[in-house]
Protein backbone atom coordinates (compact mmCIF):
# COMPACT_ATOMS: atom_id res chain seq x y z
CA UNK A 1 0.00 0.00 0.00
CA UNK A 2 1.42 3.38 -0.82
CA UNK A 3 0.47 7.42 0.10
CA UNK A 4 0.09 9.80 -1.90
CA UNK A 5 0.75 13.57 -0.96
CA UNK A 6 -1.90 15.33 0.44
CA UNK A 7 -4.24 16.93 -1.94
CA UNK A 8 -6.96 20.14 -1.10
CA UNK A 9 -9.64 18.07 -2.77
CA UNK A 10 -9.93 14.41 -3.98
CA UNK A 11 -12.85 13.80 -6.45
CA UNK A 12 -14.40 10.15 -6.93
CA UNK A 13 -15.50 10.11 -10.64
CA UNK A 14 -14.71 11.61 -13.58
CA UNK A 15 -18.22 11.89 -15.18
CA UNK A 16 -19.32 15.56 -16.38
CA UNK A 17 -20.03 16.38 -12.18
CA UNK A 18 -16.63 15.34 -11.33
CA UNK A 19 -15.08 16.91 -14.48
CA UNK A 20 -17.33 20.56 -13.80
CA UNK A 21 -16.00 20.44 -10.08
CA UNK A 22 -12.54 19.52 -10.80
CA UNK A 23 -12.31 22.31 -13.50
CA UNK A 24 -14.04 25.33 -11.28
CA UNK A 25 -11.94 24.23 -8.34
CA UNK A 26 -8.64 24.26 -10.26
CA UNK A 27 -9.50 27.34 -11.51
CA UNK A 28 -9.91 28.67 -8.10
CA UNK A 29 -6.63 27.56 -7.38
CA UNK A 30 -7.43 24.34 -5.58
CA UNK A 31 -5.05 21.46 -5.92
CA UNK A 32 -7.33 18.40 -7.48
CA UNK A 33 -7.32 14.54 -7.55
CA UNK A 34 -9.37 13.25 -9.49
CA UNK A 35 -9.77 9.43 -8.94
CA UNK A 36 -12.17 7.21 -11.90
CA UNK A 37 -12.63 3.48 -11.84
CA UNK A 38 -13.30 3.51 -15.57
CA UNK A 39 -10.19 3.29 -18.29
CA UNK A 40 -12.22 6.59 -19.60
CA UNK A 41 -13.76 10.16 -18.43
CA UNK A 42 -17.06 11.25 -19.34
CA UNK A 43 -18.86 7.97 -17.13
CA UNK A 44 -22.28 8.15 -18.43
CA UNK A 45 -21.34 10.50 -20.88
CA UNK A 46 -19.81 8.06 -23.77
CA UNK A 47 -19.57 9.00 -27.38
CA UNK A 48 -18.70 5.68 -29.73
CA UNK A 49 -16.60 6.42 -32.47
CA UNK A 50 -16.38 2.59 -33.53
CA UNK A 51 -18.44 3.11 -36.44
CA UNK A 52 -16.00 6.17 -37.84
CA UNK A 53 -19.18 8.66 -36.54
CA UNK A 54 -19.97 9.81 -32.96
CA UNK A 55 -22.58 7.37 -31.63
CA UNK A 56 -24.04 8.19 -28.02
CA UNK A 57 -24.36 5.65 -25.56
CA UNK A 58 -24.77 7.99 -22.88
CA UNK A 59 -26.18 11.43 -23.11
CA UNK A 60 -27.23 12.59 -26.65
CA UNK A 61 -28.94 16.03 -26.10
CA UNK A 62 -28.76 19.43 -25.00
CA UNK A 63 -32.53 19.78 -23.56
CA UNK A 64 -33.37 23.36 -23.57
CA UNK A 65 -30.78 24.57 -26.55
CA UNK A 66 -30.63 28.74 -26.07
CA UNK A 67 -32.92 28.49 -22.78
CA UNK A 68 -30.04 28.64 -20.48
CA UNK A 69 -29.01 25.32 -20.50
CA UNK A 70 -25.03 25.65 -19.20
CA UNK A 71 -23.74 23.14 -21.66
CA UNK A 72 -23.94 25.84 -23.94
CA UNK A 73 -22.01 28.48 -22.17
CA UNK A 74 -19.32 25.85 -21.81
CA UNK A 75 -19.19 24.78 -25.30
CA UNK A 76 -18.74 28.53 -26.28
CA UNK A 77 -16.09 29.02 -23.61
CA UNK A 78 -13.94 26.30 -24.89
CA UNK A 79 -15.21 26.84 -28.63
CA UNK A 80 -17.08 23.48 -29.17
CA UNK A 81 -19.16 23.37 -31.96
CA UNK A 82 -23.06 22.85 -31.46
CA UNK A 83 -26.49 22.76 -33.57
CA UNK A 84 -30.23 22.89 -33.44
CA UNK A 85 -31.74 19.41 -33.75
CA UNK A 86 -34.62 19.61 -36.75
CA UNK A 87 -37.79 20.21 -34.82
CA UNK A 88 -39.55 17.46 -36.91
CA UNK A 89 -42.38 15.10 -35.13
CA UNK A 90 -40.97 12.69 -37.39
CA UNK A 91 -43.65 9.23 -37.71
CA UNK A 92 -45.37 6.83 -35.86
CA UNK A 93 -45.30 3.38 -36.47
CA UNK A 94 -45.99 -0.06 -34.79
CA UNK A 95 -46.28 -3.34 -36.01
CA UNK A 96 -48.25 -3.00 -39.17
CA UNK A 97 -46.10 0.04 -40.11
CA UNK A 98 -46.03 3.77 -40.47
CA UNK A 99 -49.11 4.81 -38.69
CA UNK A 100 -51.51 6.83 -40.84
CA UNK A 101 -51.02 10.85 -40.62
CA UNK A 102 -54.24 11.65 -38.92
CA UNK A 103 -54.57 8.57 -36.66
CA UNK A 104 -50.90 10.02 -35.69
CA UNK A 105 -52.24 13.71 -34.94
CA UNK A 106 -55.09 12.32 -33.13
CA UNK A 107 -52.59 10.57 -30.93
CA UNK A 108 -50.19 13.24 -30.01
CA UNK A 109 -53.89 15.50 -29.53
CA UNK A 110 -55.35 13.37 -27.33
CA UNK A 111 -51.63 12.33 -25.04
CA UNK A 112 -50.93 16.01 -24.66
CA UNK A 113 -54.47 16.86 -23.30
CA UNK A 114 -54.35 13.70 -20.92
CA UNK A 115 -50.94 15.46 -19.47
CA UNK A 116 -52.84 18.88 -19.17
CA UNK A 117 -55.56 16.93 -17.41
CA UNK A 118 -53.52 15.05 -15.47
CA UNK A 119 -51.94 18.29 -14.33
CA UNK A 120 -55.31 19.65 -13.31
CA UNK A 121 -56.08 16.82 -11.13
CA UNK A 122 -52.96 16.44 -9.37
CA UNK A 123 -52.71 20.30 -8.81
CA UNK A 124 -55.58 19.71 -6.01
CA UNK A 125 -53.68 16.23 -5.02
CA UNK A 126 -52.23 15.93 -1.42
CA UNK A 127 -48.27 14.94 -1.41
CA UNK A 128 -49.65 11.96 0.30
CA UNK A 129 -52.08 10.96 -2.60
CA UNK A 130 -50.82 7.28 -3.85
CA UNK A 131 -52.19 7.80 -7.03
CA UNK A 132 -49.79 6.72 -10.04
CA UNK A 133 -49.34 8.42 -13.69
CA UNK A 134 -50.69 5.45 -15.28
CA UNK A 135 -53.80 5.09 -12.41
CA UNK A 136 -54.79 9.23 -13.82
CA UNK A 137 -53.38 8.72 -18.06
CA UNK A 138 -54.76 5.32 -18.74
CA UNK A 139 -57.69 5.71 -16.65
CA UNK A 140 -60.61 4.45 -19.02
CA UNK A 141 -62.12 8.05 -18.84
CA UNK A 142 -58.80 9.14 -19.96
CA UNK A 143 -58.76 12.19 -22.58
CA UNK A 144 -56.21 9.97 -24.06
CA UNK A 145 -58.85 7.94 -25.43
CA UNK A 146 -61.24 10.61 -26.70
CA UNK A 147 -62.40 9.30 -30.38
CA UNK A 148 -59.91 6.07 -30.55
CA UNK A 149 -61.90 2.76 -31.63
CA UNK A 150 -60.82 -0.29 -29.49
CA UNK A 151 -58.13 -1.11 -32.21
CA UNK A 152 -56.67 2.21 -31.91
CA UNK A 153 -56.48 2.53 -27.82
CA UNK A 154 -53.52 -0.04 -27.73
CA UNK A 155 -51.72 2.32 -29.14
CA UNK A 156 -52.56 5.60 -27.30
CA UNK A 157 -51.60 3.40 -24.04
CA UNK A 158 -47.99 2.27 -26.38
CA UNK A 159 -47.61 6.12 -27.29
CA UNK A 160 -48.08 7.45 -23.42
CA UNK A 161 -45.24 4.92 -22.58
CA UNK A 162 -43.08 7.42 -24.44
CA UNK A 163 -43.20 9.48 -21.44
CA UNK A 164 -41.16 6.49 -19.79
CA UNK A 165 -38.10 7.00 -22.50
CA UNK A 166 -37.26 10.16 -19.91
CA UNK A 167 -38.25 8.79 -16.62
CA UNK A 168 -36.80 5.50 -16.74
CA UNK A 169 -39.49 3.47 -14.85
CA UNK A 170 -43.29 2.62 -15.74
CA UNK A 171 -45.81 5.08 -15.70
CA UNK A 172 -47.25 2.96 -12.66
CA UNK A 173 -44.47 3.21 -10.30
CA UNK A 174 -44.26 7.47 -10.99
CA UNK A 175 -46.26 9.00 -8.38
CA UNK A 176 -48.56 11.48 -10.03
CA UNK A 177 -48.50 14.01 -7.89
CA UNK A 178 -44.96 14.92 -8.38
CA UNK A 179 -44.80 14.25 -11.98
CA UNK A 180 -45.47 17.37 -12.99
CA UNK A 181 -43.18 18.92 -10.92
CA UNK A 182 -40.40 16.38 -12.48
CA UNK A 183 -41.02 18.10 -15.63
CA UNK A 184 -41.39 21.59 -14.96
CA UNK A 185 -38.26 22.11 -13.87
CA UNK A 186 -35.78 21.52 -17.02
CA UNK A 187 -34.85 24.06 -19.59
CA UNK A 188 -37.53 24.63 -21.66
CA UNK A 189 -36.87 25.09 -25.61
CA UNK A 190 -35.95 22.83 -28.67
CA UNK A 191 -32.93 20.03 -28.50
CA UNK A 192 -28.98 20.57 -29.72
CA UNK A 193 -26.20 18.58 -30.07
CA UNK A 194 -22.70 19.42 -29.79
CA UNK A 195 -20.64 18.22 -33.00
CA UNK A 196 -18.60 15.08 -32.38
CA UNK A 197 -20.56 14.07 -29.27
CA UNK A 198 -20.60 14.86 -25.58
CA UNK A 199 -16.83 13.01 -25.30
CA UNK A 200 -15.68 16.36 -26.19
CA UNK A 201 -17.05 18.61 -23.65
CA UNK A 202 -15.96 16.05 -21.26
CA UNK A 203 -12.00 16.30 -22.95
CA UNK A 204 -12.59 19.95 -23.21
CA UNK A 205 -13.01 20.43 -19.10
CA UNK A 206 -10.51 17.65 -18.01
CA UNK A 207 -7.70 19.74 -20.53
CA UNK A 208 -8.76 22.91 -19.31
CA UNK A 209 -8.84 21.51 -16.18
CA UNK A 210 -5.07 20.21 -16.41
CA UNK A 211 -4.11 23.36 -17.85
CA UNK A 212 -4.50 25.16 -14.79
CA UNK A 213 -1.39 22.93 -13.82
CA UNK A 214 -3.54 22.04 -10.66
CA UNK A 215 -5.58 18.98 -11.38
CA UNK A 216 -4.44 15.61 -11.84
CA UNK A 217 -6.51 12.43 -13.29
CA UNK A 218 -6.18 8.79 -12.10
CA UNK A 219 -8.11 5.88 -14.61
CA UNK A 220 -8.45 2.61 -13.37
CA UNK A 221 -8.68 3.88 -9.63
CA UNK A 222 -11.87 2.38 -8.21
CA UNK A 223 -12.48 4.05 -5.12
CA UNK A 224 -12.99 1.62 -2.23
CA UNK A 225 -13.31 3.34 1.09
CA UNK A 226 -13.58 7.34 1.97
CA UNK A 227 -12.53 7.77 5.59
CA UNK A 228 -12.41 11.10 7.72
CA UNK A 229 -9.40 11.39 9.47
CA UNK A 230 -9.09 11.15 13.90
CA UNK A 231 -8.52 14.32 14.10
CA UNK A 232 -11.56 15.55 12.04
CA UNK A 233 -9.67 17.93 9.80
CA UNK A 234 -9.14 16.03 6.36
CA UNK A 235 -10.03 13.06 4.38
CA UNK A 236 -8.26 9.16 3.42
CA UNK A 237 -9.45 7.54 0.33
CA UNK A 238 -8.83 4.05 -0.62
CA UNK A 239 -8.80 2.27 -3.80
CA UNK A 240 -8.84 -1.11 -4.47
CA UNK A 241 -5.41 -1.52 -5.83
CA UNK A 242 -4.50 -1.01 -2.09
CA UNK A 243 -3.58 2.58 -2.60
CA UNK A 244 -4.55 5.66 -0.34
CA UNK A 245 -4.57 9.15 -1.17
CA UNK A 246 -5.09 12.07 1.43
CA UNK A 247 -6.71 15.65 0.90
CA UNK A 248 -8.55 18.24 2.53
CA UNK A 249 -11.78 17.34 1.51
CA UNK A 250 -13.28 15.11 -0.77
CA UNK A 251 -16.27 14.86 -3.32
CA UNK A 252 -18.24 11.81 -3.93
CA UNK A 253 -19.89 11.66 -7.51
CA UNK A 254 -20.84 8.08 -7.51
CA UNK A 255 -24.30 7.93 -8.86
CA UNK A 256 -27.00 7.08 -6.85
CA UNK A 257 -27.77 3.04 -8.74
CA UNK A 258 -23.94 2.58 -7.25
CA UNK A 259 -24.34 4.29 -3.86
CA UNK A 260 -27.37 1.90 -3.09
CA UNK A 261 -24.78 -0.99 -3.28
CA UNK A 262 -22.21 0.52 -0.86
CA UNK A 263 -21.34 -1.75 2.17
CA UNK A 264 -21.87 0.59 4.89
CA UNK A 265 -18.20 0.74 5.74
CA UNK A 266 -17.58 2.37 2.59
CA UNK A 267 -17.72 6.12 4.24
CA UNK A 268 -16.41 6.01 7.48
CA UNK A 269 -18.15 7.01 9.97
CA UNK A 270 -21.15 6.11 8.04
CA UNK A 271 -23.30 7.98 6.25
CA UNK A 272 -26.29 9.26 8.55
CA UNK A 273 -29.96 7.18 8.51
CA UNK A 274 -31.57 10.55 7.11
CA UNK A 275 -28.82 9.86 4.32
CA UNK A 276 -29.10 6.34 3.62
CA UNK A 277 -33.43 6.39 3.83
CA UNK A 278 -32.40 9.36 1.05
CA UNK A 279 -30.51 7.07 -1.21
CA UNK A 280 -32.84 4.08 -0.66
CA UNK A 281 -36.22 5.94 -1.01
CA UNK A 282 -35.13 7.24 -5.08
CA UNK A 283 -35.09 5.81 -7.75
CA UNK A 284 -32.92 4.82 -10.48
CA UNK A 285 -34.53 4.58 -14.44
CA UNK A 286 -33.25 2.54 -17.21
CA UNK A 287 -32.41 3.17 -20.52
CA UNK A 288 -30.18 1.55 -22.91
CA UNK A 289 -28.99 3.23 -26.05
CA UNK A 290 -27.69 0.99 -29.35
CA UNK A 291 -25.84 1.74 -32.88
CA UNK A 292 -26.75 0.12 -35.72
CA UNK A 293 -24.82 0.18 -38.95
CA UNK A 294 -26.09 -1.38 -42.42
CA UNK A 295 -24.24 -1.58 -45.59
CA UNK A 296 -27.29 0.09 -47.75
CA UNK A 297 -30.27 2.73 -46.75
CA UNK A 298 -33.45 1.25 -45.96
CA UNK A 299 -35.19 3.84 -44.26
CA UNK A 300 -36.57 6.76 -45.76
CA UNK A 301 -33.96 9.88 -44.34
CA UNK A 302 -36.98 12.35 -44.41
CA UNK A 303 -39.66 9.90 -42.41
CA UNK A 304 -37.01 10.01 -38.94
CA UNK A 305 -37.17 10.20 -36.31
CA UNK A 306 -39.25 7.32 -36.14
CA UNK A 307 -41.27 6.79 -32.64
CA UNK A 308 -41.80 2.87 -32.72
CA UNK A 309 -45.21 2.00 -30.71
CA UNK A 310 -44.44 -1.27 -28.77
CA UNK A 311 -46.76 -3.32 -26.14
CA UNK A 312 -43.22 -3.15 -23.50
CA UNK A 313 -42.48 0.66 -24.11
CA UNK A 314 -42.17 2.85 -27.02
CA UNK A 315 -38.60 2.71 -29.28
CA UNK A 316 -37.12 5.76 -29.90
CA UNK A 317 -34.99 5.63 -33.99
CA UNK A 318 -33.10 8.59 -34.84
CA UNK A 319 -31.19 8.09 -38.14
CA UNK A 320 -27.68 9.53 -37.79
CA UNK A 321 -26.25 8.99 -40.87
CA UNK A 322 -27.32 7.82 -44.49
CA UNK A 323 -24.19 7.55 -45.41
CA UNK A 324 -23.17 4.79 -44.04
CA UNK A 325 -26.53 3.97 -42.63
CA UNK A 326 -26.59 4.21 -39.21
CA UNK A 327 -29.48 4.32 -36.58
CA UNK A 328 -28.94 5.73 -32.97
CA UNK A 329 -31.86 3.87 -30.86
CA UNK A 330 -33.35 4.34 -27.24
CA UNK A 331 -34.02 1.57 -25.31
CA UNK A 332 -37.13 1.65 -22.88
CA UNK A 333 -36.86 0.20 -19.26
CA UNK A 334 -39.24 -2.50 -20.76
CA UNK A 335 -37.12 -3.71 -23.57
CA UNK A 336 -33.70 -3.32 -21.46
CA UNK A 337 -31.26 -6.14 -21.78
CA UNK A 338 -33.26 -7.61 -25.33
CA UNK A 339 -30.44 -8.50 -27.94
CA UNK A 340 -30.01 -5.54 -30.50
CA UNK A 341 -31.14 -8.25 -33.27
CA UNK A 342 -34.23 -8.33 -31.52
CA UNK A 343 -34.67 -4.81 -31.36
CA UNK A 344 -33.78 -4.85 -35.17
CA UNK A 345 -36.32 -6.87 -35.88
CA UNK A 346 -38.93 -4.70 -34.29
CA UNK A 347 -37.91 -1.66 -35.69
CA UNK A 348 -37.58 -2.81 -39.26
CA UNK A 349 -41.11 -4.59 -39.63
CA UNK A 350 -42.04 -1.50 -38.11
CA UNK A 351 -40.68 1.35 -40.33
CA UNK A 352 -39.19 -0.86 -43.54
CA UNK A 353 -40.29 0.87 -46.49
CA UNK A 354 -38.76 -1.83 -48.76
CA UNK A 355 -41.36 -3.92 -48.77
CA UNK A 356 -41.00 -6.44 -50.98
CA UNK A 357 -37.18 -6.07 -50.56
CA UNK A 358 -35.75 -7.98 -47.39
CA UNK A 359 -34.31 -5.44 -44.80
CA UNK A 360 -30.58 -5.75 -43.78
CA UNK A 361 -29.42 -7.28 -40.95
CA UNK A 362 -27.16 -4.71 -38.83
CA UNK A 363 -23.14 -5.43 -40.02
CA UNK A 364 -22.02 -3.57 -36.71
CA UNK A 365 -23.82 -3.20 -33.34
CA UNK A 366 -23.03 -0.93 -30.58
CA UNK A 367 -25.12 -1.26 -27.64
CA UNK A 368 -24.76 0.79 -23.27
CA UNK A 369 -25.64 -2.01 -20.67
CA UNK A 370 -26.19 0.71 -17.99
CA UNK A 371 -28.66 -1.44 -16.33
CA UNK A 372 -26.06 -3.80 -15.07
CA UNK A 373 -22.74 -1.45 -15.16
CA UNK A 374 -21.94 -1.25 -11.51
CA UNK A 375 -20.97 1.69 -11.72
CA UNK A 376 -24.27 3.46 -12.44
CA UNK A 377 -26.76 0.14 -12.17
CA UNK A 378 -29.22 2.94 -14.33
CA UNK A 379 -29.24 5.57 -16.78
CA UNK A 380 -30.65 8.25 -14.31
CA UNK A 381 -32.34 9.19 -10.77
CA UNK A 382 -35.84 9.11 -11.82
CA UNK A 383 -39.25 11.43 -10.72
CA UNK A 384 -40.19 10.29 -7.27
CA UNK A 385 -41.63 6.75 -7.10
CA UNK A 386 -45.42 6.31 -5.44
CA UNK A 387 -44.72 6.09 -1.95
CA UNK A 388 -45.23 7.33 1.30
CA UNK A 389 -43.13 10.12 2.21
CA UNK A 390 -41.08 10.05 -0.93
CA UNK A 391 -40.53 14.11 -2.20
CA UNK A 392 -38.18 15.98 -3.95
CA UNK A 393 -36.72 16.46 -1.07
CA UNK A 394 -35.00 13.42 -0.93
CA UNK A 395 -32.76 15.00 -3.94
CA UNK A 396 -31.87 17.77 -1.46
CA UNK A 397 -30.90 15.31 1.32
CA UNK A 398 -28.71 13.50 -1.63
CA UNK A 399 -26.77 16.82 -1.99
CA UNK A 400 -25.92 17.73 1.68
CA UNK A 401 -22.35 17.53 2.71
CA UNK A 402 -21.40 15.87 5.81
CA UNK A 403 -18.32 15.70 8.48
CA UNK A 404 -18.23 18.86 8.80
CA UNK A 405 -18.61 20.15 5.24
CA UNK A 406 -15.20 18.04 4.37
CA UNK A 407 -17.58 15.20 2.39
CA UNK A 408 -19.35 16.52 -0.16
CA UNK A 409 -21.76 14.90 -3.28
CA UNK A 410 -22.58 16.16 -6.67
CA UNK A 411 -23.38 14.50 -9.89
CA UNK A 412 -27.13 14.37 -11.57
CA UNK A 413 -28.99 13.04 -8.80
CA UNK A 414 -28.10 15.67 -6.22
CA UNK A 415 -29.38 18.48 -8.38
CA UNK A 416 -33.31 19.36 -7.30
CA UNK A 417 -34.19 21.27 -10.39
CA UNK A 418 -32.08 18.99 -13.22
CA UNK A 419 -31.69 15.74 -11.56
CA UNK A 420 -30.89 13.04 -14.81
CA UNK A 421 -29.84 15.35 -16.79
CA UNK A 422 -26.04 16.66 -18.28
CA UNK A 423 -27.64 20.27 -16.70
CA UNK A 424 -27.56 18.66 -13.02
CA UNK A 425 -24.26 16.97 -13.22
CA UNK A 426 -22.70 20.43 -14.22
CA UNK A 427 -24.58 22.24 -12.22
CA UNK A 428 -24.06 20.04 -9.31
CA UNK A 429 -20.32 20.37 -9.82
CA UNK A 430 -20.07 23.74 -9.78
CA UNK A 431 -22.49 24.26 -7.09
CA UNK A 432 -19.69 21.87 -4.55
CA UNK A 433 -16.76 23.33 -6.38
CA UNK A 434 -17.93 27.02 -4.89
CA UNK A 435 -19.10 25.49 -1.89
CA UNK A 436 -15.66 24.02 -0.96
CA UNK A 437 -13.31 26.65 -1.59
CA UNK A 438 -15.34 28.71 0.52
CA UNK A 439 -14.56 25.95 3.13
CA UNK A 440 -11.26 25.94 2.21
CA UNK A 441 -10.21 29.38 2.32
CA UNK A 442 -11.89 29.83 5.73
CA UNK A 443 -10.31 26.93 7.54
C1 LIG B 1 -28.80 6.44 -22.02
C2 LIG B 1 -28.75 7.81 -21.42
C3 LIG B 1 -29.22 8.90 -22.15
C4 LIG B 1 -29.16 10.19 -21.60
N1 LIG B 1 -29.58 11.24 -22.35
C5 LIG B 1 -29.41 12.50 -21.88
C6 LIG B 1 -29.64 13.62 -22.72
O1 LIG B 1 -29.95 13.45 -23.92
N2 LIG B 1 -29.48 14.87 -22.19
C7 LIG B 1 -29.12 15.07 -20.89
O2 LIG B 1 -29.02 16.23 -20.45
N3 LIG B 1 -28.86 14.00 -20.07
C8 LIG B 1 -28.98 12.74 -20.54
N4 LIG B 1 -28.64 11.67 -19.76
C9 LIG B 1 -28.22 11.92 -18.37
C10 LIG B 1 -26.75 12.32 -18.27
O3 LIG B 1 -25.95 11.47 -19.07
C11 LIG B 1 -26.30 12.17 -16.83
O4 LIG B 1 -27.19 12.88 -15.99
C12 LIG B 1 -24.89 12.70 -16.58
O5 LIG B 1 -23.99 12.28 -17.57
C13 LIG B 1 -24.46 12.20 -15.21
O6 LIG B 1 -23.18 12.72 -14.89
P1 LIG B 1 -22.59 12.44 -13.43
O7 LIG B 1 -21.24 13.03 -13.42
O8 LIG B 1 -23.58 12.84 -12.40
O9 LIG B 1 -22.49 10.83 -13.33
P2 LIG B 1 -21.58 9.85 -14.18
O10 LIG B 1 -21.42 10.35 -15.55
O11 LIG B 1 -22.12 8.49 -14.00
O12 LIG B 1 -20.15 9.98 -13.46
C14 LIG B 1 -19.85 9.30 -12.27
C15 LIG B 1 -18.45 8.71 -12.44
O13 LIG B 1 -18.06 8.10 -11.22
C16 LIG B 1 -17.36 6.91 -11.53
N5 LIG B 1 -17.39 6.05 -10.35
C17 LIG B 1 -18.48 5.41 -9.80
N6 LIG B 1 -18.10 4.74 -8.70
C18 LIG B 1 -16.77 4.96 -8.54
C19 LIG B 1 -15.82 4.54 -7.57
N7 LIG B 1 -16.14 3.75 -6.54
N8 LIG B 1 -14.53 4.95 -7.72
C20 LIG B 1 -14.15 5.76 -8.75
N9 LIG B 1 -15.02 6.18 -9.70
C21 LIG B 1 -16.32 5.78 -9.58
C22 LIG B 1 -18.09 6.35 -12.73
O14 LIG B 1 -17.31 5.45 -13.47
C23 LIG B 1 -18.39 7.63 -13.52
O15 LIG B 1 -17.37 7.93 -14.44
C24 LIG B 1 -28.66 10.38 -20.29
C25 LIG B 1 -28.18 9.28 -19.57
C26 LIG B 1 -28.20 8.02 -20.13
C27 LIG B 1 -27.64 6.87 -19.36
Amino acid sequence: MSTTKNTDVLIIGAGLSGLSAAYNLSKAGKSVLVLEARDRIGGRAWTDSSFGLPVELGCMAIHGYKEGNPVLGYAKAFGLETKLLPASPGTLASADGPLDPALSTKLRVNLNTARANMNKIISHSSASDTSSAADILLAPSSPLYTGLSDSEKPKATALARSLEIGWGIPLEDTAAHWSAWASGVAFAGSDGVIIGGYVKLAESLRSAAEQTGNASFLLHSRVSKVIQTEDGKGVQIQTSDGQTYSGRAALSTIPLGALKTLPNDFFTPPLPARKTSAISRTAVGVLEKLGLLYDSLWWDPAAGPFTVLHESGVILVIPISSSPPCLHILVPHGLAGKPATEIHDIVSQAITTRSPNPVPQPTKIISSRWKDDELSYGATSSPITVGEGRSPLDFAELARPLWGGLLGFSGEATELDHRGSVPGAILSGEREARRIVALLDTI
